[in-house]
């Protein structure tokens, strides 16, 4: 199985804070790589520090280059998207000034493809943003990833703050995305975890604690309690 991003003993800080410690983990490539842990321990700090985003300290290669002193620009360039927690789509502007000003100059630029996974931004390209429902600004966040050449996609939390039925729709769309795209999730939504992931990476107070199958770690109740402090239905 191919490696997409290698990160070796990660040190991140966040302000004073020295958030992760040490942290080495393998996304390999294609599907889901899911990152979880309980609230604070570090996983939207951990895809901060893979996109340069926090001071850090330690190796992190993408496709084999080494990534971990070049600035976030550049390493968006070597095709990393992000999709961050709050979605931060520009509410004053319309759907297509949101996708316009996503464009890549050095990407080409997948509108089929965005379109086609979302036809309701289709239907809505003169909308603005901040008018649209939260499922509806979520895409839009998933499409600016998705519109460039990116290889790898780091999304945080997705389905939050979602109604149930929305965040079926979701998951329908991550499957087909994870179809093309590699995928580290952070999510809370542990149903949503079962049905994308195949790879798991606990994190517990800035440090790995567990990595593996998603659906060996979400079948042992024992496991899951004591690495994300709640039980699940098997
Ligand atoms: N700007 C900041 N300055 C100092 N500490 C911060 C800052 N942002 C986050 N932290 C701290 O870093 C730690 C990790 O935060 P992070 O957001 O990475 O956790 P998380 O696992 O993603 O949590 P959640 O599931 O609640 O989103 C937390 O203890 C948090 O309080």
């Amino acid at each position: 199985m191919t490696t997409v991003l290698e990160v070796t003993n990660l040190d991140v800080y966040r302000g004073e804070s020295h958030v992760l410690q040490g942290v080495s983990l393998s996304v390999p490539s294609g599907g889901v790589t899911a990152l979880l842990g309980r609230n604070g321990v570090g996983k939207t700090t951990t895809l901060l520090g893979v996109l340069g985003l926090a001071t850090r300290t330690g190796r992190i290669s993408l496709d084999g280059v080494d990534i971990s002193t070049m600035p976030t620009h550049r390493i968006v360039q070597h095709g990393v998207g992000y999709v961050p927690e709050n979605r931060e789509v520009f509410s004053r502007l319309t759907v297509a000034e949101n996708l316009r000003l996503a464009e890549r100059r050095d990407s080409d630029h997948h509108y089929d493809l965005v379109f086609e996974l979302f036809p309701r931004l289709a239907e809505r390209r003169s909308q603005r943003a901040g008018s649209m429902s939260g499922g509806e600004q979520q895409m839009l966040a998933l499409a600016r990833a998705l519109l460039n050449d990116n290889t790898l996609l780091l999304i945080d939390e997705p389905s939050q703050g979602l109604a149930p039925h929305l965040v079926t729709e979701l998951a329908e769309s991550l499957v087909e995305i994870a179809k093309s795209r590699t995928i580290v999730l952070v999510e809370q939504n542990l149903d949503l975890v079962r049905r994308l992931a195949e790879h798991a990476v606990v994190l517990d107070q800035g440090r790995v604690a567990w990595t593996g199958s998603a659906a060996e770690l979400l079948a042992d109740a024992d496991l899951t309690r004591a690495h994300l402090g709640v039980g699940v239905a098997t």
